[in-house]
């Protein structure tokens, strides 16, 4: 079965009759390595072609589809067909010539491109690959076609699709060589799965993850992919990424993602894509100020302003609720510390349930690293999304749950008014870290973390990830004699990995007590080691990942963030006697799933955290 994107149950209701019975015959009758987009636009200029299909042998084909009868067509020449509607004439681009000439943006596109075209002879800097296009006539049989001279004079026959060529009894092979037939010619050799995300590359802009080199040209616009030298590593969401980000479609959406798996990358595309849907803001939450401060970061980068998508963290959001609102904050002299953060909390409930505060206000409601919400706070999100929309994503894993009590609090999406039961997808597959640092966290956490049963909603709530498969160098565990001697190892890194052009900030130190940042601190100023302290104190809330310095981070602040190179100092204190051994399993999870190349921990003596990592560590592959 071939893969359709977006799925069929989320872009049927916009078909015609005609493409809903084009797209279930060629999900059916083609194999699984067919890939086809639906409506979907193409390259900067959005062109609209009803299908593309993709696959390695038979490379690229452009269908446009017209449910139109013979009756219907009332004029036709090579340009325009005038057609008899409900609503009168009416005159249409012929689709031929639509097709064709969509094939030929998407040749002269992926032209550009010095790995997709051929090297040498006679057709060098052509297409490697096949290319055709056709017209699916899907209520106008062969025989009807060919008895109307008219329509074979502008219509070439073997370019056309006719209704009986696609009836549900037609035979797997007998569609399938209809289709090939579009194109005279063949080639031997097979696209590889590079070349065919180089493809997706070009043709959808809105599914690249803006690579390094690339960084300068966050969305490289179609006339500059010819002047720029392209790396040879372009990289898009993978097919159930992008499958999943165009499917997203109406209503509840839950996403359980491993770490590292493109949940925040997913939450980016529907932040655009909502944006030119709704005209009601968009709200974006988090519980983390520095991961509110990545995602601002992210939208503006795709040029997303604060005027259409607003990000904040739960708390900060809830706080501000009640300044518009002119409602009471909590009296700072009656509660304290996280107990007046949930005062505030408990007010805002309060006040939507008093209609005092509106609820349904936001076009879309999209929670990043929803496992650290309680559901009150879950349930108040989403009783703010427009009941037009119902567009609410939440996105999850519940291994990096960090603020909860010691075993996450057991709770049905249901009772929170989140329908999540058959619109839940999990995400397996791990693209931050290396195989060597994903193996490792994996190997110490689920050591110490209690899986627990899936829950009444199937959602599984410990999910193994999977490796992309990069690899890299193997994490360090170093034991020095004293805590000094940790902060000076870690200050000598730094300034190598700085001398052989690692810059400053793509380095991050996570740790776990204020005590090991300000010693870690001190020796780097005295190192003269640029270093910016994160959320140091309340009035160092914004973060700016550009800037040139080290960032020393706590471990929960460092959730949602990544960095080439991770240290983690201090495991010789770990776990933390203030809390639990299963608490503090998760934090160093998030720490170490923070390292997209390197991960460095040291320690200074003995604990149950260092054992396990050694064994751990052990029996890795050399
Ligand atoms: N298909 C992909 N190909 C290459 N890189 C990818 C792909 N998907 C995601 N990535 C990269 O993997 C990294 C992690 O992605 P992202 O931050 O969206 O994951 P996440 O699920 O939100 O992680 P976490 O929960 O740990 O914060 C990012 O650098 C992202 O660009």
């Amino acid at each position: 079965m071939a893969t359709l994107i977006p799925t069929f149950s989320t872009c049927a209701q916009r078909m015609t009759s005609g493409e809903r019975r084009l797209a279930q015959r060629l999900e059916d009758k083609l194999e699984a390595d067919y890939l086809l987009w639906y409506d979907v636009p193409i390259g900067a200029k959005r062109l609209h072609p009803d299908f593309i299909l993709l696959h390695p042998l038979r490379g690229l084909i452009v269908l446009e589809v017209k449910d139109w009868k013979l009756t219907t067509i009332q004029q036709i020449n090579r340009e325009t067909v005038t057609l008899l509607t409900d609503a009168g004439m009416k005159s249409v681009d012929n689709p031929l010539e639509q097709a064709r000439r969509y094939t030929l943006a998407i040749n002269q596109q992926l032209e550009q491109d010095r790995l997709l075209v051929q090297s040498e002879g006679r057709y060098q800097g052509r297409l490697a690959f096949p290319y055709s296009y056709g017209v699916v006539l899907t209520n106008i049989t062969r025989q009807q076609f060919e008895a109307e001279g008219g329509l074979q004079a502008v219509l070439t026959p073997n370019l056309i699709i006719c209704q009986d060529e696609m009836y549900e009894s037609v035979d797997d092979y007998t569609f399938q060589r209809r289709l090939w037939d579009l194109c005279t010619y063949s080639f031997g050799e097979p696209l590889t799965p590079t070349q065919l995300d180089r493809i997706r590359w070009h043709l959808f802009p809105d599914v690249r993850i803006v690579s390094k080199q690339l960084s300068l040209l966050p969305d490289v616009p179609e006339e500059a992919t010819a002047m720029i030298a392209l790396p040879d590593l372009l990289q898009v969401m993978d097919i159930q990424q992008e499958q999943l980000a165009r499917s997203l479609g109406e209503g509840h959406r839950v996403i359980h993602g491993v770490a590292g798996s493109g949940k925040t990358l997913i939450l980016v595309y529907r932040c655009l894509h909502m944006a030119q849907e709704t005209t009601k803001p968009i709200l974006v939450l988090c519980f983390n100020v520095s991961l509110a401060a990545r995602l601002r970061q992210m939208l503006h980068a795709k040029g997303i302003g604060s005027d259409r998508v607003q990000v904040r963290h739960f708390h900060g959001w809830c706080g501000e609720l009640l300044r518009r609102h002119r409602l009471p904050k909590p009296s700072a002299n009656e509660f304290q510390g996280t107990a007046y953060v949930e005062a505030v909390v408990q007010r805002v409930i309060q006040g939507v349930d008093a209609d005092i505060i509106p609820a349904g206000s936001y076009g879309a409601v999209l929670i990043d690293e929803g496992h650290d919400f309680r559901p009150e706070w879950l349930k108040l999100a989403a009783q703010m999304v427009d009941p037009v929309t119902k567009a609410l994503l939440l996105l999850y894993d519940d291994a990096q749950t960090l603020y909860g009590e010691t075993k996450r609090q057991r709770f049905s999406f249901k009772h929170l008014g989140i329908q999540a039961q058959g619109r839940t997808t999990v995400l397996k597959l791990n693209y931050r870290n290396t195989e060597e640092i994903l193996a490792l966290a994996f190997a110490f956490a689920k050591e110490v973390m209690t899986p627990t049963e899936d829950n009444e909603e199937d959602m599984p709530l410990l999910v193994q990830p999977q490796s992309a498969g990069r690899h890299g160098a193997k994490p360090e565990f170093i034991r020095l004699p004293s805590f000094r001697h940790e902060t000076e190892y870690l200050a000598a890194r730094l300034e190598q990995l700085h001398e052989r052009g690692m810059p400053w900030n793509e380095m991050a130190i996570v740790y776990r007590a204020k005590w090991m940042a300000e010693q870690v601190y001190d020796r780097c100023q005295q190192a003269q080691i640029p270093v910016e302290w994160i959320n140091k104190d309340k009035d160092s809330q914004f973060y700016d990942s550009a800037a040139p310095s080290v960032k020393l981070v706590t471990m929960h602040s460092s959730k949602g963030l990544e960095f080439p190179v991770v240290f983690i100092p201090g495991i010789g204190y770990l776990p933390n006697q203030h809390s639990t051994p299963e608490g503090e399993a998760r934090l160093l999870y998030v720490a170490m799933t923070r390292a997209v190349d390197q991960l460095v921990m040291t320690c200074d003596r003995p604990s149950e955290f260092g054992q396990r990592l050694e064994v751990a560590l052990r029996s890795q592959k050399p």
